[in-house]
């Protein structure tokens, strides 16, 4: 195993506590990352040392990101943004149509444990608690390059460089948050605006807009190995934009106001957000899929 590689094993039919990750909330105004590198066992230094945003060019943005020695993503590239059209077409009705497409067995069972990629602990924590009794489940902090594209494009990038990574089967998911008034920008990309502008300000990304309507988007890859195709199983869940209620521990939480309740997913608790939210339905697929797979 490459030493340079983080590795934590979380076995779900024990008895883990999904709250096992605590952070501190960030002070007003945003001072911290939005999400914090797995590596990192300690309560989080580089909320406190995150340059504050400035009024910036997004080339010079990218330079403030890069330039952070604590920063997890500073080794990615941010291209920019696709035209409108692009995006509408990132979204359309083939969109469905491809991931129903590749929702097709592997060649092979899927392991009894499986190796999910990710840097994000408090996604990792989620996933944890749906997946209990149904799949061992081992992660590992790659840092993985993230493409410019489809939600599908990037997910399923993201799931074949995992692959090749680790030279295994592997779980990824990406995240997206859509507002309908931007076409469902920035989607794919909504990181580099939490980075920008931290969970207090996020909401300002729509003044001037009468519709706040958001989506959360949820979308999981696995990969049987390296050159095999992804298969994607993806939830969304509708919502608002708000001004940030409730506490500031994960990404947009406290800014996505959940259409059923009319409550943040900050304001619930975790475990009737995982029922509703965009990654439990999208797990709910999984979990399906899985059961007639899992190699027992
Ligand atoms: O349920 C969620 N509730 C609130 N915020 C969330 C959620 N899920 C992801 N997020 C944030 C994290 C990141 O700012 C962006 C997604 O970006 P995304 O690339 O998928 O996540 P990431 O880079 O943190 O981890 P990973 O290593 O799995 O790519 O939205
Ligand atoms: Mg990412």
């Amino acid at each position: 195993m490459d030493p340079n590689q983080n590795q934590q094993t979380f076995n779900l039919n024990s008895n883990s506590n999904p709250h096992q990750y605590v952070f501190n909330t960030p002070r007003a105004p945003y001072q911290g990352q939005p999400e914090s590198s797995l590596q990192q066992q300690q309560p989080l230094p580089q909320f406190e040392s995150f340059p504050q945003p400035q009024p910036s060019t997004q080339s010079s943005l990218h330079q403030t990101l890069q330039s952070n020695p604590h920063d997890p993503y500073k080794n990615k590239t941010i291209h920019n943004l696709p035209s409108r059209d692009h995006v509408r077409s990132f979204f359309s009705g083939n969109f469905i149509q491809n991931i129903k497409h590749l929702d097709m067995a592997p060649t092979s069972a899927v392991p009894s444990q499986l190796n999910f990629i990710t840097g994000n602990k408090n996604k990792l924590a989620e996933v944890q608690a749906i997946l209990e009794g149904v799949i061992e489940l081992r992660n590992q902090n790659v840092d993985l390059v993230e493409i410019q594209g489809t939600v599908e494009e990037v997910t399923r990038d993201k799931a074949r460089r995992a692959a090749e990574a680790i030279q295994g089967p592997v779980l990824v998911e990406d995240t997206c948050l859509c507002f309908k008034a931007m076409n469902d920008l920035p989607g794919p990309y909504i990181k580099w605006f939490m980075l920008a502008l931290g969970p207090l300000e996020l909401h300002h990304m729509l003044d001037g807009f009468d519709d706040k309507s958001a989506q959360a988007v949820c979308t999981f890859a696995y990969c049987e190995g390296p050159g095999h195709e992804p298969v994607l199983f993806q939830g969304r869940t509708d919502g608002k934009l708000v001004a940030s209620r409730g506490p500031t521990v994960f990404g947009w939480d406290s800014c996505f106001e959940y259409g059923g309740t009319g409550q943040t997913y900050a304001e619930m608790e975790k475990s009737e957000k995982n029922k509703i939210s965009h990654r439990g339905k999208a797990l709910d697929k999984l979990k399906g899929w899985l059961a007639r797979r899992v190699d027992v």
